[in-house]
């Protein structure tokens, strides 16, 4: 950790699961220098995902109690399925009634804070719960991060929280009741993304631009065309307007896209991962 660094985060983060999410959480925190790899301790069951965690200068443990003893804010990081059974794994390494109180973000697509707040309070009492939607790109430092508190989260906890979010892009409170849909455009939308991008580029190579170039050229124009939305402040539809020459080419790809339903496309993209988030919270 830099010392004078304004992101500093003093605490020690742990990981129970150690896949793509809490990779780029991990990677990104690690990157900023706002926490050295040896603050980070992992857990998994199997070896498949934690030795690029060792390299990367971590602890890792097979073991989700070694984690919880060594951490003050635990990731809880497994696909949502196996909440219950990463948490009953921990029990076993746990030495009963001594480890209290620590501070839980389940990142578990669709999972209620409430529901996570029980059960992690089952296994280390008085503890307290915030739930994040993160994506990927906090690995390299352009994520949307949004949170909501657990029932006993204090307002410290939501600061540190957003600390080390923000690490990693911006990160944004939201009421619970919005964490499906926003998590399905902040969570799932760089999926989207990245098979437009990969589609722009094949229109272009299908043009006869050669592969590499084309990508190159797909991801900038997209990390343009954002940050044009971010920074100027103008409506996506006037900047797209401002490229749409009278009778020229833009408005020519523009027809082709409507004709074949872009927008719907995108639309129903994010109406149907909200609904598969609740559909997750109703399950787990
Ligand atoms: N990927 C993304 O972009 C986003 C993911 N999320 C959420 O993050 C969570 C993780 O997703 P993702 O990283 O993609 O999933 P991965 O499948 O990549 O990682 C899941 C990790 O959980 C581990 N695991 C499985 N069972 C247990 C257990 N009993 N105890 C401890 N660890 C266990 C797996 O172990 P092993 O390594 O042995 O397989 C693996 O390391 C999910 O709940 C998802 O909803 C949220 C926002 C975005
Ligand atoms: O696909 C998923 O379920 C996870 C949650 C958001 C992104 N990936």
């Amino acid at each position: 950790m830099a010392d004078g660094n304004e992101k500093a985060i003093a605490c020690n983060i742990g990981f129970i699961g150690a896949g793509n999410m809490a990779w780029a959480i991990g990677e990104g925190l690690v990157k900023t220098g706002a926490v050295s790899s040896t603050q980070i301790i992992v857990s998994a069951p199997t070896d498949n995902n934690l030795g690029r965690w060792r390299q990367l200068g971590s602890k890792t443990s097979f073991e989700n109690g070694d984690v919880i003893k060594n951490s003050d804010v635990i990731i809880l990081a497994t696909k949502p399925n196996k909440l219950d059974e990463a948490l009953n794994d921990a029990i076993r390494t746990l030495p009963p009634n001594e480890v209290h109180s620590k501070v839980f973000v389940s990142i578990l697509a669709g999972v209620k804070v409430d529901g996570v707040h029980s059960k992690v309070n089952a296994v280390v009492p008085k503890s307290r719960v915030v739930r994040v939607v993160p994506n990927t790109p906090v690995a390299v430092g352009a994520g949307a991060s949004i949170y909501c508190r657990g029932p006993t989260a204090t307002t410290e906890d939501l600061n540190l929280v957003k600390k080390i979010f923000s690490c990693g892009g911006i990160c944004e409170e939201v009421p619970e009741n919005l964490m499906d849909s926003a998590g399905a455009l902040c969570g799932c939308g760089p999926a989207f993304i990245y098979i437009m991008i990969e589609a722009l580029a094949d229109g272009a190579v299908k043009m006869g631009v050669p592969r590499a170039m084309a990508t190159k050229f797909a991801a900038q124009t997209v990390k343009g065309a954002s940050m044009m939305v971010l920074e100027t402040g103008k409506h996506p539809g006037l900047l797209k307007d401002e490229v749409c020459s009278p009778g020229g080419t833009t408005i020519t790809g523009v027809h082709a896209m409507e004709r074949l339903g872009v927008r719907s496309a995108l639309m129903d993209a994010i109406e149907a991962a909200a609904k598969r988030s609740i559909e997750l919270g109703n399950k787990y």
